[in-house]
Order: structure tokens, then sequence, then C-alpha cells
């Protein structure tokens, strides 16, 4: 019979947890207070320990980093209340095996994580997490940071909590997001990605919360926002950092109500959508330059995960830009030299950098030979020097503006004497063609107002190209 140690000041929950567990038949053990748990806590062995995170005299936390050092078997679950669910996330991190919120609504949900935890589950979950990583394409086994990090993406998916993703450009912030949305029970729903940097402000609105007919000028036909089309999935709002704050303010309002308005509309819509947020900066930065809403990110980041660059997890270089061989379909593999420089190289750009230059070295590698080598990489990685990513992104209204100072660049490297960096040329005129890409979309878009499907029909591209302008990496997918 397995015992259960119950910590809890609230009486009432208690009571109810200890009725609840006798009836399973087990044997509860109830302790009011940190001092009742070190009385109790030396006497015997438990099988499981629900602890609460607020106790009158310790911190639920301190029971735990107890047990865990103590008795490692003891499996652990954390109870929370809303007001405690980020305490509940360090509790994660310091090693409990799950945490359920109070007032407690779905008894079975309690009564599944229990069984599941006793059967001691807890390797088919590691099993899990690594084959629902491996299916989302988060190619990483051998890091350490990033096995903590999907293990709590993993636990947390379950919840009904937003999260919010911090990581540089191309870490994989998506990925994560579509890891989330896996893991939890809105599967089957579907998972909507929108970059919120790369539209404007009438546009983004439009884009999350639809327009009415005759919204504004141009808006011929009443449309369905992304908060509606996810319904009851998730919502990924890629580069939060960038939207308005007159924007931030609707979607304050959506998390704290569940309730939105059409752009020109009066009725109020309610939506049930989980909002997985991505940012490549520092929020709590953008609050002190007052460019982001305190009242926004607290509700955001209920959950912060935070992706390390590559360059902090260089044991999966290897492994990556394998499985990027892999996928590209091509018998090719790298050499022991070429490899290592890989994994010497700062990668500013991280993983969709490394994914360029493996593409690049399948591209100019000599016929036939299978092997790449360190000649069919950039000067920059054989230099071991980091290029910095160009970060000039021109706003709509100051195109002409960028394609003044590009231009005055370049003839600044043309007519210089010195050494050319020949990578660097050829990446401005990457940022050249990326931008000039956008800024014709943008252009469009807002003549059809927003309309994406006719913008990309005036452009003669698919929609899918138009979503690779937008820097939206292809279509949103639908699960
Ligand atoms: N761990 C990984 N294993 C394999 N591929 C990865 C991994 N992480 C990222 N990628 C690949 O790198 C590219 C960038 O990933 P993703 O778009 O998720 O990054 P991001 O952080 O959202 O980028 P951005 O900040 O530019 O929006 C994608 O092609 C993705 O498939």
């Amino acid at each position: 019979m397995a015992n259960i140690l119950i910590v809890d000041d609230d009486r009432e929950v208690g009571n109810f947890l200890r009725y609840f567990f006798k009836e399973k038949g087990f044997e509860v053990h109830m302790a009011y207070s940190g001092q009742d748990f070190r009385r109790l806590f030396g006497q015997q062995a438990y099988h499981l320990a629900l602890i609460d995170v607020k106790l009158p005299d310790t911190s639920g936390l301190d029971i735990l980093k107890d047990l865990s050092a103590h008795m490692p078997s003891c499996k652990t679950i954390v109870m929370t209340g809303y007001s405690t669910v980020k305490v509940a996330v360090d509790a994660i991190k310091l090693g409990a095996n799950d945490f359920i919120e109070k007032p407690f609504d779905d008894l079975d949900d309690l009564e599944r994580t229990i069984d599941h935890l006793l059967a001691n589950k807890a390797t088919a979950a590691e099993t899990d997490i690594q084959g629902l990583a491996k299916e989302c394409g988060i190619v990483t086994e051998k890091s350490d940071a990033m096995a903590r990090l999907l293990t709590l993406a993993y636990k947390i998916a379950p919840k009904n909590i937003n999260v919010l993703i911090q990581g540089e450009t191309g870490t994989g912030k998506e990925l994560l997001a579509h890891f989330i949305h896996r893991a939890s029970q809105r599967n089957g729903q579907p998972f909507i990605g929108i970059n919120c940097g790369a539209l404007t402000e009438t546009l983004l609105e439009s884009e999350l919360f639809g327009h009415e007919k005759g919204a504004f000028t141009g808006a011929a036909k009443e449309r369905r926002g992304v908060f509606e089309i996810a319904g009851k999935g998730t919502l990924f709002l890629d580069e939060i950092g960038e939207a308005s704050i007159s924007t931030q303010v609707k979607l304050l309002r959506v998390l704290e109500t569940g309730e939105y308005m059409r752009v020109g509309g009066e009725a109020v819509q309610k939506t049930n959508t989980r909002i997985v947020s991505a940012t490549h900066v520092d929020l709590a930065e953008a609050v002190t330059n007052r460019a982001f809403r305190e009242d926004l990110l607290y509700r955001l980041d209920v959950v912060k995960l935070v992706i390390p660059p590559l360059r902090e997890r260089r044991e999966d270089i290897r492994l990556i830009a394998e499985h990027l061989l892999e996928k590209a379909g091509v018998a090719v593999q790298l050499n022991e030299a070429a490899a290592t420089l890989l994994e010497q190289y700062e990668w500013p750009g991280n993983v969709r950098e490394l994914s360029n230059v493996i593409k690049r070295a399948i591209s100019i590698m000599d016929e036939g030979s299978g092997v790449i080598t360190p000649k069919h990489l950039p000067k920059k990685i054989l230099s071991g020097k980091s290029l910095l990513i160009e970060k000039v992104k021109p706003k709509e209204e100051s195109f002409e503006e960028f394609l003044k100072q590009w231009t005055e660049d370049m003839l600044e490297i043309w007519n210089n004497e010195g050494k050319v960096e020949m990578e660097m040329v050829l990446n401005k005129v990457k940022v050249l063609e990326r931008e000039i890409g956008r800024a014709f979309v943008m252009k469009v878009l807002k003549e059809t107002v927003g309309d994406r499907q006719e913008a990309a029909g005036r452009l003669n591209i698919s929609m899918r190209k138009l979503r690779y302008l937008l820097n939206e990496k292809g279509q949103p997918s639908i699960k």
C-alpha cells in the first residue's frame, strides 16, 4: 500500500485529499505546517508527497528540496493557486514531478497524474519527451540544458497557462511552441503562428481579431481573426515585443477577460485560445524602456522558457548538422575537421544559420565526393569569426531611407582599398533581398486592407511565398 504525505495548511483541502486517497486505499499522513512535516519526515518512507507551495512557517520549495535530497524515491506534486503558478514552475525546475492547481476542478486528471506517478512511469515520460521533440523537428540528445527545458515545457504544456519563449533568432522558438501545443490537450485543435513584427498596427489587429465589413476603407467583406480560427487551439505570437502599445492593450484585455471585439465591431467575442508568445529581446528591459506594458508581460510570462543559444550547447551542433544533412536527403557526411570547425563557431544566427551553412556546403560540394570538408565552409567559420547578422529592418515608410543607406554602405565597401570581407558583402545583399520582398508585400497588403489572398494574387506569388516574405516561415500549420 502506498504511503502518501499531504503538506497543506488549508485543513479543508487537506481533509478532502485525505478522504480522496483513503478511498483509493492509500495510507495518508497529514502535515499542516513545516514543523509538522519535519516531525513526520523521519518516521517512515513516503511514496508520494503533495505539497502546498505556501505554508505559514516555511516554503513548499524548501520541503521539496528536503524530500529530493533525503528521499529521492518519493514522488512529489506541488499544489498552487493561480497567484503562485510561477512558484510551481520553480518547483518543477527543482525536481518536482508535477504540479496541480487549486481548486481541483478535474479530479479524474488528479487521479490519472497520481496513478501515473505511483506506477513509476517517470521514465516513460522521458521517452515521450524525446519522441515528441523528434516529431517536432527538435534535435537535441546531448545537451542537458535543452533536456531540462523540454522536460519543463512538457510538464507545463497540459496546464492552462500562457508561456513566453525567449531566445535569440533561429534558436527554435517556433519549434518549441509547436512542441508545447503537441504535448497539450489542445493537440487536436489548430496551431497558428503569427509574426507581430511583420505587420503594421492595423493589419496586425485585423489579423488577430478579424474585422467587420466596412471597418475601414477597403474592408469590403468581414474577416475572421486568428483568435477565432485558432478556437481552442494554440496561438503562437512571434516577436510579441514588436506589437504596438495599442495592440498590447487589446491583447491584455483578451488575456484578462477572454473577450475581444473585431476591428470595427461591437459584438463581444469570446476566446479560449492558449497563447504561446516569443521574443528575441528581453521584455523586462522593454518594460523599463516603456516599450512594453508590464501588466501584459505579467500575463504572458506565467511561464518563461529561455532557449539557450547554440554556442551554449555546442554538444548538439554536430548532431543537428547531421540531422540537417539527413533532412536534405543527400548521402553526405561531415569530415572530422569540418565538424570541429562547426562546433567552434559562435553561431549568432543559431540553428537557422547552421542550416544555411549546411545547404551552402551541399551546393558547392564536389560532385560524388559525399564528404563536407573545411573548404566547403564559409570563411567566417574557418577564421572562427562570427559575422553578426545585420539587424537593419526598415519600416515601410522609411523604405527609401533604407535603400539610400544600403547603397551608401555598399559604395563605401566598394571604394575601400583595404581587404574586403566578401561574406559580409553577400550577407548585405541577402538583407537587401529579404527587406525588399517584405516591403513590397507590406505595401500591397496595405492596398488590399490585409487580404492576403488578394495580395498574393496581385504579386503573382503563392500564399506560402507571401508568408515566407513576411518571415512567417511558411503556412501556419493546423494540426
Ligand atoms: N533543435 C533543433 N533541431 C533541428 N532544427 C532546429 C532546431 N532548432 C531550430 N531548428 C531549425 O532552425 C530554423 C529556425 O527555427 P525557428 O523558426 O523555430 O527559430 P526561431 O527562434 O522561431 O527563429 P526567429 O527568431 O527568427 O523567429 C528552422 O528551420 C528549424 O527547423
